[in-house]
């Protein structure tokens, strides 16, 4: 059996204005998974995101790390967000140092390491996103993207087991994001376990193995991507729209085919040829 690196207990939250973000969750994540939690804007996912390395207490419930409940105390913390890091949805409010270098350096400068294992730390990091060359430049003066995968970079350098992060991909142009998407699944082939929020569902079918669908700070519905996109139920409910290939799936089971509920367009498109051949052939 797989080691459940993250799991939620009824974790529940109310901010001090009386708000209830986050309701009754409990979810686990397993080393190595590659999760999406989706949900429509205000459906609580930032909420849940920051209880996930111990930035927000929960109001109720407990958040687990590897089994072990978040002991909310500065010496503890520091221990869990060395194992999660957490790549804001803003580069604005992660960058904060005059240069990409001092940025990337800063966490692993605050872990008490030696300067030549941070300085290796940083080259491996702004290798990984494609950022090397960029060591001196202000990281207000890169593009959305270029921020983002130094966002990424300073998360990297802190070797975490997890790695969490608020829509990685919006404001990003196609590039963009595939870039951002094979730094994740690089992480992830190492072992990293990757937790992203997102509406993009069509992003979200290339990339999940395992969705949580958030409405209302409730999870709604949860399963493999395969198994949550062949539901339209639940995300029509959470006001999501089904990605396009499961939505033409959808249509052609409708007309009475039998057709697999595979995700990729390139499936979809494989079954109407199938249909399409079968019913020539039946002329
Ligand atoms: N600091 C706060 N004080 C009070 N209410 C808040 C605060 N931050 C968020 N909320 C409320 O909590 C709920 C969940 O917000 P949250 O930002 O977690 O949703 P989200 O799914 O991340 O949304 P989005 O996709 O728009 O970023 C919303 O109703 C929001 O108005």
């Amino acid at each position: 059996m797989k080691e459940t690196v993250l799991s939620t207990e009824n974790l529940g939250f109310i901010y001090p204005d009386g708000t209830e973000a986050i309701k009754n969750i409990n979810i686990s994540i397993e080393k190595g998974d590659k999760v999406a939690v989706i949900g429509s804007n205000g459906a609580g996912k930032s909420t849940l995101f920051s209880h996930f390395n111990g930035l927000s207490e929960p109001t109720e419930g407990i958040i687990k790390i590897n089994e072990q409940p978040i002991v909310y105390k500065k010496k503890e913390l520091m221990k869990i967000r060395q194992k999660v890091g957490v790549v804001f949805q803003k580069p604005d409010d992660q960058l904060f140092a005059p240069s990409v270098i001092e940025d990337v350096a800063f966490g692993p400068m605050n872990l008490g390491l030696s300067l030549e294992e941070v300085d290796k730390r940083v080259k491996e990091s702004l290798e990984m996103v494609g950022m090397t060359g960029f060591e001196n430049k202000p990281p207000h003066h890169l593009s959305g993207g270029q921020q983002k995968r130094v966002s990424i970079a300073g998360v990297i350098a802190m070797r975490p087991e997890i790695m969490i992060l608020d829509e990685p991909t919006a404001g990003l142009d196609p590039q963009g994001v595939e870039q951002v998407l094979k730094i994740l699944n690089d992480l992830n082939k190492n072992g990293m376990s990757i937790v992203i929020s997102s509406h993009d569902v069509e992003m979200i079918t290339e990339f999940a193995d395992k969705i949580f669908v958030l409405h209302h700070g409730k999870i709604i519905n949860q399963g493999t991507t395969e198994e949550v996109f062949a539901n339209h139920k639940f995300l029509i409910e959470a006001h999501l729209r089904p990605p396009k290939s499961s939505e033409i799936l959808h249509r052609l089971k409708k007309k009475g085919l039998n057709v697999d509920m595979k995700l990729t367009t390139k499936d979809a498109c494989d079954e109407i040829l199938k249909a399409k051949m079968k019913s020539q052939n039946n002329i």
